[in-house]
């Protein structure tokens, strides 16, 4: 079943990203296929931040793959996902656009990426100033003496020592890695920055400087979709809070709602909080489905205290009191 609206459009200005009806399926061995996102609706103005949360496996970075042309070959997509035109360049279906579109003029340009594995993508033999320069020559012009001062200053927006600039990423701590991985990712200055769990490997104190940042850079007029397991730093910095279960989009809903107020409306999303150490520390039950073996209706059904009879149909994104929920029982008492 296909959404054509997305219930809950961006509170802010038209969106810089609208995304509908996304979908990722994988094609596999015999016949098979793995629905790694399903019928994913948002839109993501400039000066915005979503954070995109959900268990391991959910299809979040699929997702992120999808936005950046980035999905290996046994991949089909359906929906669209048009980025806004700015300035001279016009809008782009970010799922349709040809390759040489993407590569020339959308990433690192359109659509800036922290990746997942940031030590993957360095540069092995390359040192950090290195990337770092070339990075910056290519995107931002900058020559001469005045590149070694932008080389320091890109580094230390993201709390990169000067003094490792040498090292190659085979020297690097995964913690290193990730803020040069960010370091080079903020350099475009991309109107949308995609960041797929840029905190991982970061200590307490970075992980909040980190997302300082990326809210700095939101802030600035920029649109962020942050893909997380860390809720403390969406909390921090996001302005909605999206959640992928199973493939799908579940709820989406205003950060301050969703982290105060009444809170989660989905008992996925009120389960992922309440595993929180700080709050309940409760493991939901169970484990996801396969998503290549997906029942007809709701995937958390198997695992939901919630579920009845009919949750055997599948609950469609429906927007109400502060957030758009899929779930049947989305207007009961939450501790009902
Ligand atoms: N090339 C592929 N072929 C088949 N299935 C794939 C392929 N790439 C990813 N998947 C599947 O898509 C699903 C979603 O993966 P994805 O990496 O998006 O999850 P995630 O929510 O980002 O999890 P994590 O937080 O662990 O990265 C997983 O079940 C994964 O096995």
């Amino acid at each position: 079943m296909t959404t054509p609206e997305p219930p809950a459009p961006s509170p802010l200005s038209s969106p810089l990203l609208s995304v509908r009806g996304l979908g990722v399926r994988f094609r596999m061995r015999g016949g098979r296929h793995v629905a790694a996102v399903t019928d994913a609706g948002f839109d993501l103005a400039a000066g915005e931040c979503l954070a995109l949360v959900g268990e391991s496996g959910c299809g979040k970075s699929v997702l992120a793959s999808a936005l950046l042309g980035l999905l290996p070959g046994n991949a089909q997509t359906t929906g669209s996902a048009l980025l806004a035109a700015r300035g001279p360049a016009g809008e782009v279906d970010l799922l349709t656009a040809d390759e040489r579109t993407l590569a020339r003029t959308v990433r690192g340009r359109r659509v800036g990426l922290v990746p997942q594995s940031p030590a993957a993508h360095l540069t092995p033999v390359r040192t950090v100033r290195s990337q770092l320069a070339e990075v910056l020559r290519e995107l931002t012009g900058v020559r001469g003496p005045a590149l070694a001062k932008a080389v320091e200053a890109a580094a230390a927006r993201t709390a990169y020592p000067s003094d490792h600039l040498d090292r190659y990423p085979h020297e690097l701590s995964g913690g290193l890695a990730q803020r040069a991985a960010t370091a080079l990712a903020l350099i475009g200055d991309a109107p949308l920055l995609l960041a797929d769990e840029p905190t991982t490997g970061l200590d307490r104190e970075l992980v909040d400087r980190t997302a300082d940042e990326l809210r700095r850079h939101t802030d600035d007029g920029r649109a962020l979709l942050m893909i997380t397991h860390d809720l403390a730093a969406a909390q921090r910095i996001a302005d909605r809070v999206a959640v992928m279960y199973a493939g799908r989009i579940v709820e989406l809903a205003d950060a301050d709602s969703f982290f105060g107020g009444d809170g989660p409306r989905h008992p996925y999303a009120r389960g992922l909080l309440d595993a929180l150490p700080e709050r309940e520390f409760t493991a939901i039950p169970g484990t996801p489905p396969e998503l290549g073996d997906l029942p007809d209706g709701c995937a958390f059904a198997a695992r939901c205290p919630r579920a009845t009879d009919i949750c055997a149909t599948l609950p469609v994104l429906t927007p109400g009191h502060g957030s758009s929920v899929a779930c049947h029982h989305a207007e009961e008492r939450v501790d009902a």
